[in-house]
This record gives C-alpha cells, sequence and structure tokens, in this order.
C-alpha cells in the first residue's frame, strides 16, 4: 500500500474537547476482543443501549456488519485480519474525537494488531475488554453453526479451530461470559467507566 504525498493535515476550528464539553462525557474507544461466540456483540448491543438510557452518545462497530461494506475485500488469513483491525482503528479514532464512545466488536486476534490501535489513540482512550468464554463455551453456543462447519472442514482457518487467538496480555478490564450474565457484564463494564470518570 503505498502512502499518500503531498497532503497536508487542515485543524478545524471545533475541538475534540468542545465535543466531550458539549455531551458531558468523554469518548474512550471500548475494544471488545474475544473468540467467535464469547459475546461481543452480545454485550455491546446491550451496553449500548444503558448508555444510551443514560444520554451518552455512542457508536457501535461490528466485525459481522463492517466486513459486509467497509472491509468486504478483505478475508480471514492473517494480513487480511490485521488490515481489517487497523482500518477499525482508525475509523474508531475518528469516532471518539467526534465525541463518541465507540464500541468495537471484533476477535482482533492478534495482541500485536491491538496494541496498534492503543497506540493510536490517546493514553486512557483505549479500553481492552477481554470477553472470555472457553472454547468449549462458544462451540456449545454456536450462534452461526460455524463452529460445525470448521469442525466438518467446511471452514478454513477458523479462530480457535485452525487460526489462533492470542488472549490479551494486559486487559483493563476481563467479563466472563460463562461466570456472569450479560446484565452483570454491561453494569462491571458502566461502574468502571463511572470510577474512572469516563461518564458521571
Ligand atoms: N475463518 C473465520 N474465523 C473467524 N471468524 C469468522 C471466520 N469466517 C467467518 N467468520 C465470522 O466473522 C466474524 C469475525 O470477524 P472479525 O472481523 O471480528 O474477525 S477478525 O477480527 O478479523 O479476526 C465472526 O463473527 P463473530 O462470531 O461475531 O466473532 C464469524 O461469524
Ligand atoms: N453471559 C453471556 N454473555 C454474552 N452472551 C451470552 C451469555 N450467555 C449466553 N450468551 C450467548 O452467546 C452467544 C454470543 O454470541 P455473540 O454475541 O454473537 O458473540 P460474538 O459477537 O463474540 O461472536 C449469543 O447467542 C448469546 O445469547
Amino acid at each position: 500500500m503505498t502512502k499518500a504525498t503531498n497532503i497536508v493535515w487542515h485543524d478545524s476550528v471545533v475541538s475534540k474537547q468542545d465535543r466531550l464539553q458539549l455531551n458531558g462525557h468523554q469518548s474512550p474507544v471500548l475494544w471488545f476482543t474475544g473468540l467467535s461466540g464469547s459475546g461481543k456483540s452480545t454485550l455491546t448491543v446491550a451496553l449500548e443501549k444503558a448508555l444510551y438510557d443514560q444520554g451518552i452518545r455512542t457508536y457501535r462497530l461490528d466485525g459481522d456488519n463492517i466486513r459486509h461494506g467497509l472491509n468486504n475485500n478483505l478475508g480471514f488469513s492473517p494480513e487480511d485480519r490485521k488490515e481489517n483491525i487497523r482500518r477499525i482503528g482508525e475509523v474508531a479514532k475518528l469516532m471518539s474525537d467526534a465525541g463518541l464512545i465507540t464500541l468495537t466488536a471484533f476477535i482482533s486476534p492478534y495482541q500485536e494488531d491491538r496494541d496498534n490501535v492503543r497506540q493510536l489513540l490517546a493514553d486512557g482512550d483505549f479500553i481492552e475488554i477481554y470477553v472470555k468464554c472457553s472454547l468449549e463455551g462458544c462451540e456449545q453456543r454456536d450462534p452461526k453453526g460455524l463452529y460445525q462447519k470448521a469442525r466438518a472442514g467446511e471452514i478454513k482457518g477458523f479462530t480457535g479451530i485452525d487460526a489462533p487467538y492470542e488472549q490479551p496480555v494486559n486487559p483493563e478490564l476481563t467479563v466472563d461470559t460463562e461466570e456472569n450474565t450479560v446484565e452483570q457484564s454491561v453494569a462491571n463494564i458502566i461502574q468502571y467507566l463511572k470510577t474512572r470518570n469516563y461518564i458521571k
């Protein structure tokens, strides 16, 4: 990919701080990572509704959805997953700069790729949330029947089966979806955001 040249950066008059002041809350990126079926989409949908009900401005980015549009030219090779996360990191940065609490639900299996997104954002604006669920638990759930297909060899390079997942080394939060209900996980995350003054 060639780097763009002869481009300059144009500052706006309205700053990120102005937008945060207007919204009355911070705009961290809540980066949910975990196996397929661990609960990323379920938790981010529930959390977004709970935050909305508190008058907080959010946006949710989901692997399944984004791969129908922005990233519809990417597959699941290590290189394509890296590019998928790189692009979403840049989009999440724009949304955070816009003053939105941005919830991302991507397997994002490689620690290096998640760390690269962390480096893109201001200190404290990247909150890595490990959605923990055993492979057995995910396979029992198998909400889209993909584990069954992967086990049957119909899908190659499926995360957890014949493609790696690197558990987060030092996530800000871990939510175990085999031990906690959706409501408990959402409450824990909101409590985290309140105690660190991301939200009131
Ligand atoms: N080979 C393979 N491996 C893993 N997942 C696969 C694969 N093929 C399709 N799917 C479906 O794609 C969803 C994961 O997309 P992501 O963008 O989150 O993956 S990644 O972050 O680029 O690894 C994932 O959705 P979730 O179940 O919501 O995680 C799967 O349903
Ligand atoms: N405590 C829990 N937290 C989140 N999801 C749960 C929980 N218990 C069961 N589930 C189920 O697990 C599945 C998770 O699927 P999904 O949210 O699509 O995961 P992912 O986005 O990580 O692939 C859903 O069918 C959900 O109803």
